[in-house]
């Protein structure tokens, strides 16, 4: 396999990618998901990046606090509260003092509370921005919607500034318009995540058009919402439990009837290719969750996802 050289609207040459690696697990419960990031680090996932070409920046992970259930109880019914928002304000630092540098952040969760801060902190330097979620799940229920109370289910409904405001949270801008935000790949869906997807007019591809249209297709017409004239900078929030457990078995909240390996590479291919990206996410991948064979491969799978994303072409 080889890169293509190929030219970023955004960024200068030389290319860099910085990863973030965030060992984070306080937007859900199962243990694991914070040893996420470093097992892609270790599977070799910087060499590869710089194999493709890029300059590769990485001086260890984010040292994040521990939970402490103590002094950090509940607000309503949502879980770790402090400890999510303040995580993710640093990494909203972190990935806005990259984007501005005019490098490209890559960040390795972790669990999708994360993405909260990423996208914040690539709004904060691309203001007009669009973001493709790659997820079986919308993420965006509110403090009021949430069954679970598992932040990790809620941080797009804190980018777009709807549901209650909850002070903790007050530092995120709800900088993300609708329109700006196109899902692929949704097939778990709370009651309440759909009513606000339909009440805001936000448009996702469930598996369902996957199926109908094909995935070239969907992608053609996910861009096409979100950046009609390729002119906007992209950022890519991928949730491996998009794909289907048999590609991406070790996650903490797996759904079958998922992406194939294919089209979850597709799409990483096609949005690398309209040279819009300025941030990835790799997220949810846990090492726990399964025997050793499902861990290397839902190891292996984030590892060339990323490589996709940042310009690996099969020929
Ligand atoms: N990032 C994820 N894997 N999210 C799963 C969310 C599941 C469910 N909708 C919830 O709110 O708890
Ligand atoms: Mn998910
Ligand atoms: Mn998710």
């Amino acid at each position: 396999m080889s890169s293509q050289p190929s030219i970023s609207r955004f960024l200068p040459e030389p290319k860099t990618v910085a990863i973030v690696g965030c060992p984070f697990r306080g937007g859900q419960a199962k243990l694991g998901v914070d040893h996420g990031p470093i097992r892609l680090v270790q599977a070799g996932l910087p060499e590869q990046l710089a194999e493709l070409g890029w300059k590769v920046q990485f001086d260890g992970h984010h040292q994040f606090e521990e939970i402490d259930t103590q002094n950090d109880p509940p607000i309503g019914k949502l879980k770790n509260p402090r400890l999510v928002s303040r995580v993710s304000q640093a990494v909203a630092q972190v990935v806005g003092g990259h984007a501005k540098k005019g490098v490209l952040p890559l960040t390795l969760g972790g669990d999708h509370s994360l993405a909260m801060g990423t996208i914040s902190g690539t709004l904060e330097q691309y203001p007009d921005a669009c973001v493709i979620w790659v997820d079986a799940h919308a993420d965006i229920n509110t403090a009021e919607t949430t069954d679970s109370g598992n932040l990790h289910g809620m941080p797009v409904s804190f980018l777009l500034g709807i549901g209650p405001k909850i002070p903790e949270f007050g530092w995120v801008k709800p900088a993300l318009r609708p329109e700006r935000l196109v899902y692929i790949g949704l097939r778990d869906i709370d009651a309440g995540e759909k009513r606000i997807l339909r009440e805001n007019g936000i448009r996702a591809f469930s598996m369902h058009e996957v199926d109908k249209y094909g995935i070239g297709k969907v992608v053609e017409m996910a861009l096409d919402h979100v950046n009609p004239k390729g002119d906007r900078p992209i950022h890519l929030s991928f949730d491996v439990d998009a794909l289907d457990p048999s590609v991406a078995p070790s996650t903490g909240t797996p759904v079958r009837g998922g992406l194939t390996f294919r089209e979850g590479h597709y799409i990483c291919e096609a949005i690398y290719e309209t040279g819009c990206l300025v941030a990835l996410d790799i997220m949810e991948v846990n090492p726990s969750l399964a025997d050793v064979e499902a861990v290397r491969q839902t190891v292996a799978v984030g590892c060339s996802l990323a490589r996709s994303a940042l310009g690996e072409t099969l020929l």
